[in-house]
């Protein structure tokens, strides 16, 4: 398994980031201390990639953001899984909501994707969770189970798969999930994997949320029995708040 420690934590850097302020990033996590029982990763552009993974720390690995569905070739657009592990990506972040929403992508076309990256040794960060409406609607488990089935029908195996509970309505917003909220998701869906995967792949799986986590509020929600790290965005772009970050859940 790509990472074996009890706690994930991931930075999305999503479509943000010039060559320069990606320099001053990574100057500042090379400067910090990590602790040890954490699996980090950074996932930049795919167009920064290469300069990160020849500058960052060992300590931090490198996930890509996105993956396409098979082996390379007519595929304008597309990055393949053996592009990514050739300039060194040991992740892929797969089904996150900005895919799901904005872009298109369906259960099914995402479990193709995992499926691939993972037949290829590439660990996938499987991103669950509901929009506002579905919550509202009292819907959240039903639509996190049914993103979970369809990466339990595709993967080959659980052993490289981390999966992140991202509330729609808490990306970007500033709008975090409560603790209380974040963990019944959670439990739930480690419920899910007991009964529908196995106790060990319930017991094994880190369950990482995201959705407006910070500095200030990662500490609490870190304490939560179920909650194995977090999947950042805003706050990784900035260097020493992400490693306060990745330093609160241990
Ligand atoms: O999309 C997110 C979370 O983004 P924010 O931390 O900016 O809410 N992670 O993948």
């Amino acid at each position: 398994m790509a990472g074996s420690g009890k706690f994930f934590v991931g930075g999305n850097w999503k479509c943000n980031g010039t060559k320069d302020s990606i320099s001053k990033l990574v100057s500042d996590l090379n400067s910090s201390t990590l602790e040890a029982d954490v699996d980090v990763v950074v996932s930049p552009p795919f167009v920064y990639i290469d300069q990160v993974k020849n500058s960052l720390t060992d300590k931090i690995d490198i996930a890509a953001q996105n993956s396409w569905i098979g082996k390379g070739g007519a595929f304008t657009g597309e990055i393949s899984i053996e592009q990514l592990k050739d300039i060194g990506c040991k992740w892929v972040i797969l089904g996150h909501s900005e895919r799901r929403h904005v872009i298109g992508e369906d259960d099914q076309f995402i479990g193709k994707k995992a499926a691939y990256a993972l037949s290829q040794d590439v660990g996938v960060i499987a991103c669950i969770g509901e929009l506002l409406q579905e919550r509202e609607e009292g819907k959240t488990f039903d639509v996190c189970f049914r993103q979970l089935k369809a990466f339990a029908d595709a993967v080959p195996s659980w052993d490289n798969v981390v999966i992140a509970y991202e509330p729609v309505w808490a990306i970007g917003t500033g709008k975090v999930a409560s603790p209380q909220q974040a963990q019944e998701v959670h439990k739930v869906v480690r419920d899910w994997l007991n009964t529908n995967v196995s106790a060990d792949v319930a017991s094994k799986t880190r369950i990482i949320y995201g959705g407006s986590v910070n500095g200030g509020n990662c500490a609490e929600l870190a304490k939560e029995e179920d909650i194995d790290g977090f999947l950042v965005g805003g706050a990784s772009l900035k260097g020493p708040e992400f490693a306060t970050i990745i330093n609160s859940v241990t």
